[in-house]
């Protein structure tokens, strides 16, 4: 719609606005493919575009399923043609050309004049498993495979208050596992980042990683901080998967990182008082019902040495409550295994953080992840 504008007048341009908006209602069955991923006024929503969104995740994580941006990969430059693409998924029925089809008109593949199929700029980058910066395990596994399964709950969720817990959600071994791998790069990723950019932690030599899951920013942490020792504080099935991943790990890091079962929302850590100079919290506010937020930050207050540090990393919306839309996402994604959960901006964790005896004036707010993630750093007195 919007690349006709500059040839149409501005009273032809609003009835073809209306028209195009109108067509939805008129028609019961799917929109053309031309409106679909149609882009709106940049102040509007664009209603097929979302409305039919859950559509194009499945074709993206699909595509990750059946191995097709890797065979993709690692073929000729010039790209495979249909036949090459069925033997490599070993699926040789037509829907694989459907499939590859609604992966063409996502953007994801490219599709040549003679009929080859090659991968888009950031399919290359983000969804084949040799790239450097590869996070399709992370989308396969926990978004396809967990999280979209729990959002179809969302509407009964929202009326009824009823979803498992994640204590309840991982006490299933398997489940546990396969989010606490999944997780495991990206973590390790925003871990480097965070400690290359945004902070540094100088001479700390203890801290606690409260719902640390596999021990991503243990892991980081320590090896860049030479004298510095984590203790994680994880589920008892998260707990068995950090494990298998901590073995993995250097072996000065391995010495440095320990594991220690506890449900965060039990109001006793198994912790020393003032003994820690760093407590991070990396998506655990989120992952809590709202009323044990205040108890989260106040045994972190009992848990830090005076001039420790609280680190609160998290998916946040701004404190306009307006956006940005993957952050205010996440937390809507999150009500589905945490009915009773708080959607976290700056404002509402610093004055959580202020109840439990941590100075707000002194607290710093940084962005992390792009439209996804802050972190806000608190001082114990
Ligand atoms: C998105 S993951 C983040 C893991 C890790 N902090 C990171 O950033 O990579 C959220 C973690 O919170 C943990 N968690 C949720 N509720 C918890 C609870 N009641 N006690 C302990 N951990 C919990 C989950 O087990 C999960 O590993």
């Amino acid at each position: 719609m919007l690349r006709l504008a500059p040839r149409l007048p501005t009273r032809a341009l609003v009835r073809h606005a209306l028209r195009a908006h109108a067509l939805p209602l008129a028609r019961p069955a799917l929109p053309s493919g031309t409106r679909l991923f149609a882009s709106a006024p940049a102040d509007d929503i664009d209603v097929d575009n979302v409305a039919y969104g859950f559509m194009a995740s499945q074709a993206l994580f699909t595509g990750l399923e059946m191995g097709l941006f890797d065979a993709i990969a690692a073929g000729p430059e010039a790209g495979l043609n249909i036949d090459e693409l069925k033997a490599a998924a070993n699926c040789s029925a037509p829907r694989l050309q459907t499939l590859v089809t609604s992966l063409v008109a996502i953007k994801s593949l490219k599709r040549t004049p003679d009929g080859r199929y090659t991968l888009s700029p950031n399919t290359a980058r983000f969804l084949v498993q040799s790239s450097k910066q590869y996070y399709g395990d992370y989308l396969k596994y926990q978004m396809g495979r967990q999280f979209y399964h729990r959002m179809g709950a969302l509407p009964d969720v929202m009326t009824s208050g009823e979803a498992p817990s994640y204590a309840s959600w991982f006490s299933d071994p398997e489940t546990a596992a396969t989010y606490t791998q999944a997780q495991h790069n990206g973590s390790v990723a925003t871990a480097k980042y965070l400690i290359k950019k945004k902070l540094q932690l100088g001479d700390a030599a203890t801290m606690l990683d409260v719902g640390g899951g596999s021990g991503a920013f243990s892991y980081v942490f320590t090896e860049a901080t030479p004298g510095l020792s984590s203790t994680v504080l994880e589920l008892p099935e998260v707990c068995r998967t950090g494990e298998a991943i901590k073995a993995k790990q250097p072996v000065s890091v391995q010495e440095r990182v320990k594991f220690v079962e506890l449900d965060a929302t039990s109001p006793d850590w198994p912790v020393n008082d003032a003994a820690y100079d760093v407590v991070l919290m990396s998506y655990i506010s989120g992952s809590v019902p709202e009323s044990i937020i205040g108890a989260l930050y106040a045994n972190a207050y009992k848990a830090l040495k005076p001039g420790g540090r609280l680190l609160v990393h998290d998916f946040m919306v701004d404190n306009s409550l307006d956006g940005p839309p993957l952050g205010a996402l996440w937390a809507l994604q999150h009500v589905t295994v945490n009915a009773d959960g708080l959607g976290l901006c700056p404002q509402g964790v610093i004055e959580r953080m202020g109840s439990a005896g941590f100075d707000p004036s002194a607290c710093e707010t940084m962005e992390m992840i792009t439209g996804l993630t802050k972190l806000i750093v608190a001082y114990k007195p």
